[in-house]
């Protein structure tokens, strides 16, 4: 099996790649971009693909869950990883020297106190491993990266800051995607894309209440705009139970008999890989 992650070597990806395949026989298709992962799956160059959808500080990795839909992908497991991010920099960068630190986005935003407390600016990249990789490759001596451990080591760089970001408990959760759309009969939690048929008051209570009528408990909620018109939205739920449950199944009828569109983006189980 062909599996797409966001490289290079050195990511969070990458870790949770190789822990959650761990084990099978996999060829591994590393891209440039979470964009280019899920991208890789939709345009059948690899099977699966491996891409953070939300961390415990920043919320929803948007970029995931958009090119889900762009693609019309399936996600078939999710793995939560312990995450830790440190500021890494040259062996003779100190602390104070520092005028801008590279990474990208979501690992920026998970630290963003510690860094505004610093009043450096940041550079955007790819992945926290390709910022990594540029420090190990340019001559300054003002710039830091904000990685792993891991990625500090393999290109030869110095922790000058431990654990920056805002929590100590800090987790990324990954979906497992597939261009597959076969549920799996065990699997214990779906993801649902709801559109709503119309916009009126209460429409999300009422798109709620089917869930809690049924006693279907919802495990995440997020509201993604159409792109169509400012100000709707569309929901993704997750649900605490596998697509092929009977209440997941009579929750999907009775949203589709009030006329909101419901599609099907996934059905798995949660994998820990502390
Ligand atoms: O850039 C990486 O290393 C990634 O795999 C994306 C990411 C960034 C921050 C936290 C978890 C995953």
């Amino acid at each position: 099996m062909k599996v797409a992650y966001l490289g290079p070597h050195g990511t969070f990806s990458e870790e949770a790649a190789h822990r959650y395949f761990s084990g099978q026989e996999i060829e591994w298709h590393m891209c440039d971009s979470v964009p280019e992962v899920l991208e890789a799956v939709g345009e059948g160059m690899a099977d699966k693909g491996i891409a953070p959808i939300e961390n415990a500080i920043e919320g929803t990795i948007t970029m995931t869950v958009d090119s889900l839909l762009v693609h019309d992908l399936y996600i078939d497991g999710e793995a939560i990883l312990p995450v830790s991010l440190h500021l890494l920099a040259a062996s003779e960068t100190r602390l104070e020297d520092i005028k801008e630190v590279w990474s990208i986005p979501p690992a920026l935003a998970q630290c963003r106190k510690y860094l505004r407390g610093l009043k450096v600016k940041s550079r955007h990249f790819d992945s926290t491993a390709s910022a990594a990789e540029a420090i190990r490759n340019t001559d300054r001596r003002d710039v830091a990266a904000v990685a792993s451990e891991y990625a500090g080591n393999l290109f030869g760089l110095q922790p000058v800051k431990r654990n920056i970001e805002e929590s100590f408990e800090n987790q990324t959760r990954f979906v497992i995607v597939s261009k597959d759309k076969t549920p799996s009969e065990d699997a214990q939690k779906t993801m649902l894309q709801v559109t709503p048929s119309d916009e009126y008051t209460g429409v999300l209570s009422a798109i709620l209440n089917v869930f809690s009528a049924l006693n279907i408990n919802l495990t995440w909620i997020e509201s993604r705009p159409t792109k169509k018109k400012l100000g709707t939205y569309q929901f993704f739920l997750e649900a605490g139970l596998g697509a092929v449950h009977p209440s997941i199944e009579k929750a999907i009828a009775v949203l589709q008999t009030y006329g909101h569109e419901v599609n099907v983006l996934g059905s798995f189980t949660a994998t820990k890989l502390d």
